[in-house]
């Protein structure tokens, strides 16, 4: 045997190896961050903006990104966006894989696969155009002009009766569910939402968590919106929580019928255990009972109890 031979052969061992272990991490997930690193450096000062972030969204999910200021969101979803290039990781959207893409198929990725809605609406609507024409911007961009689509998206959305307004003439609400529809308007996967209502009052800001919502049930698009705002959580089926460039935990919704037909919601609260085995405790849980430095593990039938080091606390 060649020396070839046997590197060949030895590859071929690893990657059945490999295939033996089940599927790839995320297998049918929409959006598949592993292990996702981004350090920034300038001037010779590198910043860690994501530390090995890992975060699954299921096709047709709606999720909120949530998290303190330089946590890392806006990093994130300039990554999921394909405006910037991760350091390290895995990153997919759509099957795109988002540090291999090339120029074109950047480009392509950003004009069919996704879409956005960001905070500033000026960014999202060109004033000079009215919604319809907004609208239909992205459609004749892609060649993919639909008659009566653009009528279609904005009824969707609750601003059929903004057709013929231009941004200037429309209340910000209004701006930023014809931005929804304008997102979708190529039947994108995936829309991304940059504190889509951060410069809405709160009713307002029910208005457009309910259109994006109307827009991921109705045309099953998967949608995740990162913002400041408390609401989102009663908006979304998942919020998740980032620390310091990490998942740290998760709030899942899930609605019942109670015995009186009645729809009542359940909220519980996760941390996120990634694939290393690392967890983070929240800060109020390891605050109320001194933990700090280190904690006593124990396994036990069903659950791993978690103790304060008293000893370690004392010395
Ligand atoms: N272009 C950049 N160059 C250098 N450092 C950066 C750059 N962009 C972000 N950072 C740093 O990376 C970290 C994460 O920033 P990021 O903007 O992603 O946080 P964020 O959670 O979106 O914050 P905010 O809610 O204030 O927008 C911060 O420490 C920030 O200073």
């Amino acid at each position: 045997m060649t020396a070839g031979t046997e590197a060949s052969t030895a590859l071929h061992d690893l990657e059945s190896k490999a295939r033996a272990h089940g599927p790839v991490y995320g297998a049918d997930a929409q959006i598949v961050c592993d292990n996702l690193v981004r350090i920034y450096k300038t001037d010779g000062v590198e910043v860690v903006a994501l530390q090995g972030l890992d975060l699954l969204v299921g096709k047709g999910e709606m999720i909120g990104i949530v998290g303190a200021s330089g946590s890392g969101k806006s990093t994130l979803l300039n990554i999921l966006s394909g405006l910037d290039v991760p350091t390290a990781g895995v990153a997919r959207v759509a099957d795109a894989d988002l540090l291999a893409l090339g120029a074109r198929e950047r480009l392509r990725f950003r004009r069919d696969l996704v879409g956005f809605v960001w905070q500033q609406t000026s960014r999202n609507l060109l004033p000079y155009l009215t919604a319809a024409e907004n609208v239909e911007l992205p459609m004749r961009l892609a060649r993919r002009r639909r008659s009566g689509r653009a009528a279609e998206l904005l009824d969707l959305l609750g601003v059929a009766d903004c057709a013929g307004k231009r941004p200037g003439e429309m209340s910000g609400g209004q701006q930023q569910r014809t931005a929804i529809a304008v997102a979708v308007a190529n039947g994108p996967q995936v829309i991304l939402a940059d504190e889509p209502t951060g410069e809405l009052d709160s009713v307002t800001s029910g208005e457009v968590f309910d259109a994006l919502r109307s827009a991921n049930r109705e045309l099953g698009v998967t949608t995740v919106i990162v913002t400041h705002d408390a609401m989102v959580a009663e908006n979304v089926d998942r919020t998740v929580a980032i620390r310091d460039g990490r998942t740290a935990s998760e709030v899942v919704r899930r609605t019942a019928l109670n015995e009186h037909g009645e729809e009542i919601v359940h909220a519980e609260e996760y941390a996120v255990l990634d694939r290393a085995g690392r967890l983070q405790l929240p800060r109020d849980f390891t605050g109320a009972l001194g933990m700090r430095d280190r904690v006593r593990l124990a396994l036990e039938s069903d659950h791993i109890g978690v103790w304060p080091d008293e000893r370690g606390n004392d010395a």
